[in-house]
């Protein structure tokens, strides 16, 4: 099984509000959990893994509370996103001292196993601090992986990884999920959640703002309103125009520009020039005027 279930799960640190009663459950396979920086996803993975007590609500695995319940904990492996702090230590021996600390009764063939896992037996012998970002993120999967835990979670694992480390991790997560473990990572990176997960959650401002396949979330990012500046020949008679097209929303006459809100994007773009042709009118300027992820995000969250 290996469901980790949230029920109205908040955090808050003093005033700030970090995780706002967001209830999800995450189950057997790849799951991308996806927000802008500042979202939560730390927040969310560090009471998933029971660093952390939820200010409200719950979190569970199986039923049992996560928080304070050390038979849970075996059960679960975090890789945080910070790096890390023993650089003197070889990958083999930051590995094992992992082992020891959850007691394992042959420490030594777990650590063995679990390097041959992630793929890292050879440079296991050298320094941690000798090793490429990819390296160290594959170190760090096989220290929280070497109590065979059912679920793995990972912040932002391929931060600051190259393109092959990348793909060689995606393989590697990809091939846990297909195990049937419960695997999590967060990521602000719509196209990386896209490639690799099953499932996506959506965080934003510590909100759960959606859900769903990659299909089904890619159609919310693009299926929204969309703004753009337009500038022409005359502003003025080009937005009359716009008015009258299907795709069209509200059309705003600025000083220099148009801003026109659309909703099909594919039929505008395929369509303007056309129009502009038609009544003699030249173009100027097409730009995206809000096409930051947080406005993709800040549309999800009003939704
Ligand atoms: N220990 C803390 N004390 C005070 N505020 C905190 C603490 N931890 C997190 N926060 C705040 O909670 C909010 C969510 O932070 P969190 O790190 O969980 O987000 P995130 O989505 O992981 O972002 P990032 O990817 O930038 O780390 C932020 O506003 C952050 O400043």
């Amino acid at each position: 099984m290996s469901d980790l279930v949230l029920d109205s799960a908040s955090r808050w640190f003093g005033n700030v509000v970090a995780v706002n009663d967001v209830s999800l459950s995450i189950g057997p396979g790849v799951t991308g959990l996806l927000g802008p920086n500042g979202a939560g996803k730390t927040t969310l993975m560090a009471m998933m893994a029971g660093y952390l007590a939820p200010s409200a609500g719950s979190v569970t695995l199986d039923g049992q509370p996560v928080w304070r319940n050390t038979a849970i904990y075996r059960q679960i492996g975090l890789v945080p996103e910070r790096e890390l702090s023993f650089g003197y230590l070889t990958g083999r021996q930051f590995v094992r001292a992992n082992a020891d600390l959850h007691k394992l009764p042959d420490a030594a063939a777990a650590t063995e196993r679990i390097l041959g896992v992630v793929d890292m037996v050879e440079p296991a012998a050298r320094r941690l601090d000798t090793y490429s970002k990819g390296m160290r993120q594959r170190i760090k999967i096989a220290a929280a992986l070497v109590h065979e835990p059912a679920v793995l979670l990972l912040d932002e694992p391929f931060n600051g990884v190259d393109p092959r480390q990348r793909m060689h991790l995606m393989d590697l997560l990809r091939r846990l999920g297909d195990q049937g473990k419960t695997v999590l990572f967060s990521s602000h990176i719509l196209e990386e959640v896209e490639r690799l997960a099953r499932h996506i959650e959506v965080v934003v401002s510590g909100r759960h703002a959606a859900s769903g396949d990659f299909g089904a979330i890619r159609r919310l990012m693009t299926d929204r309103p969309v703004q753009y500046a337009v500038r022409s020949s005359d502003n003025r008679r080009l937005a009359a125009l716009l008015m009258a097209e299907a795709s069209v929303r509200a059309v705003g006459l600025r000083k220099e520009h148009l801003d026109v809100q659309v909703d099909d994007l594919g039929s505008f773009a395929v369509g303007l020039p056309g129009l502009a042709r038609q009544h003699d009118l030249t173009l100027f300027e097409l730009s995206p005027s809000d096409e930051s992820l947080e406005s993709v995000f800040a549309y999800l969250v009003a939704r």
